[in-house]
């Protein structure tokens, strides 16, 4: 599979890794737009949001609890923001569902 981020989950591209469990890899972004900016990927490869079907509830469920984990070991007590982008007007640039985690500042609103 010719995914960036499953070349990251492998290992075959390197990554500075949060976390990982058999569902999710955690990894910090390339190009933090925040002081605390890190993806969180499915290891199962979807393509978007646009590709959740009932089956994966439990999986998304799953990446909001590992963020809040995550968050809290980050130190971010005021809080932070959790971002999907779906497809090309949600600005979706690598095609394997990510959940953006970015905090340490003040986040404005709206975005882009
Ligand atoms: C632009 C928002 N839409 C989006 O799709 O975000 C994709 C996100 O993936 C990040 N990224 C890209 N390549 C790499 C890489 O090799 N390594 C890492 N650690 N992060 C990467 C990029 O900075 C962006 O925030």
């Amino acid at each position: 599979m010719d995914c960036l981020f499953c070349k990251i989950i492998s290992g075959e591209i390197p990554s500075d890794k949060i976390y990982e469990d058999d569902l999710v890899y955690a990894f910090r972004d390339i190009d933090p737009q925040a002081p605390t900016h890190f993806l969180i990927v499915p290891k199962e490869h979807i393509a978007s949001a646009d590709e959740l079907e009932e089956r994966h509830k439990e999986l998304v469920g799953h990446v909001f609890l590992i963020a809040k984990k995550i968050c809290a070991e980050e130190g971010l007590t005021k809080g932070y923001r959790i971002v999907n982008n779906c497809k090309e007007d949600g600005g979706q640039s690598v095609d394997h569902l990510h959940f953006h985690v970015l905090g340490g500042r003040s986040l404005k609103w709206p975005p882009g």
